[in-house]
């Protein structure tokens, strides 16, 4: 579905992402995850088109798109969920979310087809919220939200958008422990539908376990360890890089912070 090509970035001097050549395929949940600083929100960037890369290639279903704009891509079907970046604050939840769904049905400024299938766009808006359940807070303004609410909206929004491609940002970072499981659950029903590719950005190693398909390790910049998430987690660059040792490791503590 996507795939990155000797990816890399350099700011002046330095290189935060290094020559990252990998594959997401469609059905499978990848988290990333790497010590601070190991390239990996520069590493979505380049992948979602907020940053141009220095050299290679990002490829979507095989297409060449490393020159598209962030824009053009979630046209193409890459969406991501930003860190409550893209919401709109002084609209209702319900109403960021019909945005959304308009947006995916084409209708954003054909008057005639928002009335044709207002009650439509108004349904399905709904489902999506009832989806992350927010359902009770279909009228409050985005700005009186909780953060985790905050962030199950981003998520009914990625979702009214469609994309093939779903990257979430730290998705459960901030929330409550009892808000943690409904965003999980439904990471785990996207995965489950089996058409879609997953990328997760990851700290909490408990997260990390729950989700992974499979685990790509970044470390200044570079890949250093791709594969299922046993072997990556108990291969010895990973055990003595991030988690300092294997006891700590047993003890699931998070990778870093
Ligand atoms: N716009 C920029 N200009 C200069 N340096 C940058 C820029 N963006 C990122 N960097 C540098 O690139 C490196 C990678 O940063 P990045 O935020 O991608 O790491 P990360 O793995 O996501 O870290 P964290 O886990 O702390 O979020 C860091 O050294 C960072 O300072």
């Amino acid at each position: 579905m996507l795939s990155t090509r000797g990816l890399t970035i350099r700011f002046g001097g330095h290189t935060a992402v290094d020559n990252v050549s990998a594959d997401f395929h469609a059905g499978q949940l990848t988290v990333i995850v790497g010590p601070n600083g190991a390239g990996k929100t520069t590493y979505f960037n380049l992948m979602s088109g907020q940053l141009p890369a220095t050299s290679g290639q990002v490829l979507l279903r095989g297409e060449d798109i490393t020159g598209s704009g962030p824009a053009a891509r979630t046209r193409q079907g890459i969406g991501r969920a930003f860190q409550l970046t893209n919401l709109f604050p002084h609209l209702s939840v319900h109403e960021n979310v019909r945005l959304a769904v308009q947006a995916r049905a084409g209708a954003g400024m054909k008057l005639w087809s928002i009335w044709s299938s207002h009650k439509e766009l108004i349904e399905r808006a709904e489902h999506y919220l009832q989806r992350v359940s927010l359902g009770a807070r279909r009228d409050t303004p985005v700005a009186a939200l909780s953060h985790g609410d905050k962030r199950k909206l981003e998520v009914a929004i990625l979702l009214a958008l469609e994309p093939e491609v779903m990257m979430f940002d730290e998705p459960t970072a901030g929330m409550s422990v009892d808000e943690v499981p409904v965003v999980l659950d439904l990471i785990h029903q996207v995965k489950a539908e089996r058409n879609k590719a997953v990328l997760l950005v990851e700290h909490k190693m408990d997260v990390v376990r729950a989700l992974a398909d499979r685990i790509i390790v970044l470390h200044h910049g570079a890949l250093v360890a791709d594969g299922e998430p046993a072997a990556v987690m108990s291969s010895a660059i990973v055990q003595e890089a991030y988690l300092g040792t294997a006891q700590a490791a047993a003890q699931g503590a998070a990778i870093h912070d």
